[in-house]
């Protein structure tokens, strides 16, 4: 097998997008030492318009522009989080994932410059937030909290908290983490209280289909066990056809021994009605695994819930 002499990498061109590239440059540049990388940078649909993300192609307008320059051959090897990646759909033809990195944190993170934690919010704080999954949890669990729309990249959105258009905000740990900015987390909510989205926290390399140079290269980035968490949670997202506006949340487990279990959760937007299902993957394969939590949650009612939502 012959390695590639440099690797382009492309990406969405936020704070957070290329902080993720960085890891992934460092952690081939440790395997595969002689083996040059080029960032290319590229900005998204989703990054450009601040309006609701369905009425633009819904969630693969954070990809759809990344996808095309990896299949244009303009680059090599796109960094996407599996989050971004739309779940209803199959991968871009003619691309396919080489790795999935080792997970990071799957939580979601309270900002409130106040310092108050979730509990102690009074009524009437506005949370930005456009995420649905969030904005359901929080209206069944919290229901005196109000939130208002926000979008943007992490840094964009801590700028306009400063500027006073929400009062706290709901952010992803791992993305703080990535982009440096632990430091304004008032507190860490537990996946009980805030169940995560599928993907959460994994990083996924793709490459064009037929470049066995480059994903021989890349997938020994590869992390098992957050492959066949992965997995498991984008097969639950496929069968029960969520998109960009379905309040889905679902995370998959690995216990000590080594036992796959998933775990997931579509809600009303008002957060009153959830539906749940938990459970392990025994002697089923990851994807089947993610089959059978969808069809517990199609046995109650998903498909009602995830349909009478617009989109
Ligand atoms: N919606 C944008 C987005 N896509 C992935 C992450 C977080 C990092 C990850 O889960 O990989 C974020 C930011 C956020 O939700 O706070």
């Amino acid at each position: 097998m012959s390695a590639p002499e440099l690797i382009r990498i492309v990406s969405r061109d936020s704070p957070m997008a290329l902080a993720q590239v960085e890891r992934v440059r460092a952690e081939l540049g440790a395997l595969h030492p002689g083996i040059a990388t080029e960032v290319i940078p590229v900005k998204t649909t989703g990054d450009r318009w601040m309006g609701a993300l369905s009425q633009v192609e819904g969630k693969g307008a954070f990809t759809k522009e990344v996808d095309a320059a990896l299949l244009a051959g303009e680059a090599d090897l796109a960094v996407h989080c599996v989050k971004d990646i739309p779940g209803d759909r199959p991968l871009p033809a003619g691309t396919t994932f080489a790795a999935f990195l080792k997970r990071d944190d799957v939580r979601d993170a309270l900002i409130h410059p106040g310092g108050l934690n979730l509990d102690e919010l009074p009524a009437g704080t506005r949370i930005g937030t456009s995420s649905v999954r969030r904005i359901a949890q929080l209206a069944g669990f919290h229901p005196h909290l109000q939130c208002v729309p926000m979008r943007g990249n992490a840094n964009r959105r801590m700028e306009k908290l400063a500027a006073g258009d929400a009062d706290a905000l709901l952010l992803a740990v791992s993305g703080l983490e990535r982009i440096g900015r632990t430091d304004v987390i008032t507190e860490i909510l537990s996946v009980d209280e805030m169940c995560p989205p599928v993907g959460a926290g994994v990083l996924a390399l793709q490459c064009r289909e037929g470049d066995t140079e480059t994903i021989d290269a890349v997938s020994g980035l590869g992390h098992p066990q957050t492959h066949q968490e992965t997995t498991a949670e984008r097969m639950l997202l496929h069968v029960l056809q969520g998109h960009c506006n379905s309040p889905i949340a679902g995370y998959a487990t690995t216990d000590r021994r080594g036992e796959l279990s998933l775990r997931a959760c579509v809600f009303t937007p008002d957060g009153k009605t959830v539906l749940n299902a938990h459970e392990w993957a025994g002697p089923l394969t990851p994807e089947t695994l993610g089959t059978s939590v969808a069809v517990a949650l199609l046995r109650q009612g998903a498909r009602e819930l995830i349909d009478g939502i617009a989109h």
